[in-house]
């Protein structure tokens, strides 16, 4: 699957039906064993959710966006596909979610590009599904030290702490893909499924039993005028780094 939103595949509600309905199209057919997440954009895996999603929408629009961002990660962490993420760009916050909920990581060796979940730097928070995520990734520790910094880490220095896999020049990053795709599907299926499934369970369950209070959560924190004025600043700043 290649990832196609211009300019920086943020995650918008759109963007995050389409994926979705894609994906479960995947699932659905038995001859589909294995996914390939990448880019179709230069430089950019994902740019996470889509700020403009966030910032001045009704609590109403707020609530059916998170909802989708909840579907994708449900769909994405509970797939009984292989999936591997070729991580050929930067991936911050949702971004670098989506790659974590992958069965492996594989990032160009670009040291300008970086990932990590830098919630914090926006003034916003985490929640707890995107933590344990994390947690179940790279381990507690770790975890506490880069969401309170909001922290990016550079290609090597996320495969030194575990949140990539393996680093390889961008040229040759699909045919890693490949072959270490090769070597995942030559376990059974219903083996490597059910490991899959005992690993993740505690924290998909959690998600599934929370759903609606997540939902309201998320719109009464991103709402609150503090909240909206950080929003407001970092999109200026993003805007203007670039001229
Ligand atoms: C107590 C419990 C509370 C619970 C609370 C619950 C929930 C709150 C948490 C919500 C979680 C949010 C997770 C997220 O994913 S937030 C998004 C974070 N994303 C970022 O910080 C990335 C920002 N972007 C960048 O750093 C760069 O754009 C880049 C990805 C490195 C690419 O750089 P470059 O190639 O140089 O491109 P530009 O910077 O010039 O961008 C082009 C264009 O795109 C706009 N843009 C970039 N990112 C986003 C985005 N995420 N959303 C919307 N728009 C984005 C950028 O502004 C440019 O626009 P213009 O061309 O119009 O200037």
């Amino acid at each position: 699957m290649t990832l196609q939103n211009p300019p920086v595949n943020s995650l918008s509600l759109d963007f995050l039906t389409e994926f979705c309905s894609a994906l479960e199209k995947l699932e659905m057919d038995k001859s589909c064993r294995g996914v390939i997440l990448t880019s179709g954009q230069p430089k950019v895996f994902s740019a996470g959710l889509d700020i403009m999603e966030m910032y001045g929408k009704s609590p109403e629009r707020c609530g059916e966006f998170w909802r989708a961002v909840q579907e994708m990660w449900l769909k994405l962490y509970s797939s009984n596909m292989v999936i591997i993420a070729a991580i050929n760009g930067s991936s911050p916050a949702g971004g670098c979610l989506m790659s974590m909920t992958c069965d492996y990581r594989i990032m160009a060796d670009n040291p300008r590009y970086s990932i990590g979940l830098n919630e914090t730097q926006l003034g916003i928070v985490a929640p707890f599904w995107f933590k344990e995520t994390m947690v179940n990734t790279v381990g507690h520790r770790t975890t506490e030290i880069a969401l309170q910094l909001g922290q990016l880490y550079s290609p090597t220095e996320a495969l030194d702490i575990g949140l990539v896999d393996k680093l390889v020049p961008e040229d040759q990053i699909i045919a890693t893909a490949t072959q270490t795709m090769t070597k995942w599907l030559a376990v059974p299926d219903h083996a490597r499924q059910i490991t899959k499934s005992m690993m993740r369970k505690p924290t998909i369950d959690k998600l599934m039993s929370k759903r609606e209070p997540d939902i309201q959560n998320f719109v009464s924190f991103i709402t609150k005028d503090p909240i909206q004025k950080s929003l407001g600043l970092y999109l200026s700043m993003l805007k203007k780094r670039k001229s």
